[in-house]
């Protein structure tokens, strides 16, 4: 599917869909529990993807539009009876292969081109200490991934350079083992936030993990644990709302966001970068509303070691923003859906930005942007970007725009209501 965009301004309001993020862990420890309801769930294709894994599993999952109602395997998912396809979720493939490891018996999973080429090997090597056999097909820490369960606690290592959800897939299978485990950190944690928000579902679910900062982090994991999720709803996404948001700003546009409560989620510093760079923002926690109207944009500096998916939408505020903006700390972008730091890069550059990548980050030079044919990248991120970056440009065309299929899959419909300028085709 393509998109085509022209100038527009957008006004209005508008609802954040709920978290990816929280629904992921939501269905996987409801799955692990006995029965649970999860309200106003995220429907898009990576959580389906974690709904078929966790059914392969032995769970059974009822779906409405507002709910999810779960029957768990209580501790002891099945050995699934083909391969799990992931499609496109590295949470899931992570998330999957951690459940695996809890099996007796031998999973195999997969997932499409995308997924195929993400690291897991630093997930694969934790599991081999842990007394599972864990491997990838071809060797080079991609899936295909086969996980002989048999998870056993020990203290162990981590490198956190590379995923947080390698840690946070840990955090979820070892409380059920019966041995405690302790899991260091090696070098520094990205994304820790989504670590975080791991933890606070365990807890909501009755588990304990105690966590010790310092030089190196140490999670320590008591073992014979249980889950008990009976109820859950899910918080709106801020990652999600992150388009919308910026999508008002660049535009000179007011747009009001509802659903947007405190929340751990790391990409909640959406507010924080917007105001920094000349938005008027303001946040009403207590009603979860935040309001953005655009003013001109300033360029600034931002440290993506533990937001790593605002940096396309980032990129394009510094791509309308005066002067300069360095966007750091950024190597682990290249491991998502696509090497975002290189496709972000690129596509603004067709539309006239001067932008230097570097390993670890963008320098983006804000300047008149023009409009162009962009490659979306099959990535949902890229392609919800760029559209905010077409509603300035005008005369915009982005291909693999089905791709918002994967975390916001009424995005475009949203911005029209709005009053964005978008056909689809
Ligand atoms: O655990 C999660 O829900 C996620 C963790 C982050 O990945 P990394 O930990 O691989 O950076 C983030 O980029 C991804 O979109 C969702
Ligand atoms: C990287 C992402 O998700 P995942 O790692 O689950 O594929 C994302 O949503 O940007």
């Amino acid at each position: 599917m393509k998109v085509s965009v022209s100038t527009s301004k957008i006004n209005g309001e508008v609802f954040a869909p709920p978290s990816k993020s929280y629904t992921h862990r939501a269905i996987t420890i409801a799955a692990l529990s006995e029965e649970c309801v999860i309200h106003r769930p995220l429907l898009s294709a990576d959580t389906l993807a974690t709904i078929r894994a966790c059914e392969a599993f032995g769970a059974s999952i009822d779906k409405t539009e507002e709910k999810l109602h779960i029957t768990g395997v209580n501790s002891k998912p099945f050995v699934p009876n083909d391969v799990i396809d992931v499609a496109n979720s590295g949470t899931t493939l992570r998330f999957m292969t951690a459940v695996s490891a809890l099996t007796n018996g031998v999973t195999v999973l997969t997932g499409d081109g995308s997924i195929r080429n993400r690291p897991n090997q630093p997930l694969l090597d934790v599991l081999n200490k842990l007394g599972v056999e864990a491997y990838s097909t071809r060797g080079n820490g991609c899936a295909p991934l086969v996980v002989r369960g048999g998870l056993k606690g020990a203290i162990t290592m981590i490198d956190g350079s590379i995923s947080s959800q390698f840690i946070s897939a840990l955090l979820i299978a070892c409380p059920l083992t019966t041995q405690s485990t302790t899991l260091s950190i090696k070098g520094e944690m990205k994304s820790r936030p989504y670590v975080d928000v791991t933890i606070e579902l365990l807890e909501s679910a009755g588990a304990e993990i105690l966590v010790e900062e310092g030089n190196t982090i140490k999670f320590i994991i008591p073992a014979n644990q249980k889950y008990n999720l009976k109820e859950y709803t899910v918080p709106g996404d801020f990652s999600s709302a992150s388009y919308l948001l910026a999508g008002a700003a660049v535009t000179g546009s007011t747009v009001t966001v509802k659903n947007l409560f405190p929340s751990k989620q790391g990409d909640v510093d959406i507010i924080d970068v917007l105001e920094r760079m000349g938005a008027e923002i303001t946040w009403d926690k207590e009603n979860g509303i935040v309001k953005v109207a655009g003013n001109g944009l300033k360029g600034t500096t931002f440290d993506a070691g533990a937001t790593p998916d605002l940096v396309p939408t980032i990129a394009v505020l510094a791509a309308c923003a005066e002067g300069v903006t360095v966007i750091e700390n950024a190597e682990h972008v290249r491991y998502k859906e696509t090497d975002r730091l290189h496709a972000m890069a690129l596509e603004l550059t067709k539309m006239g930005i001067s932008v230097k990548e570097e390993p670890d980050q963008l320098i983006i030079t804000g300047g008149e942007l023009h409009g162009a044919e962009l490659h979306g990248w099959h990535d949902h991120r890229i392609v919800m970007a760029l559209t905010i970056a077409g509603m300035v440009a005008g005369d915009t065309i982005i291909d693999t725009a089905e791709s918002v299929e994967i975390s916001f899959p009424n995005f475009f419909e949203e911005m029209m209501k709005l009053g964005a300028q978008i056909t689809l085709s």
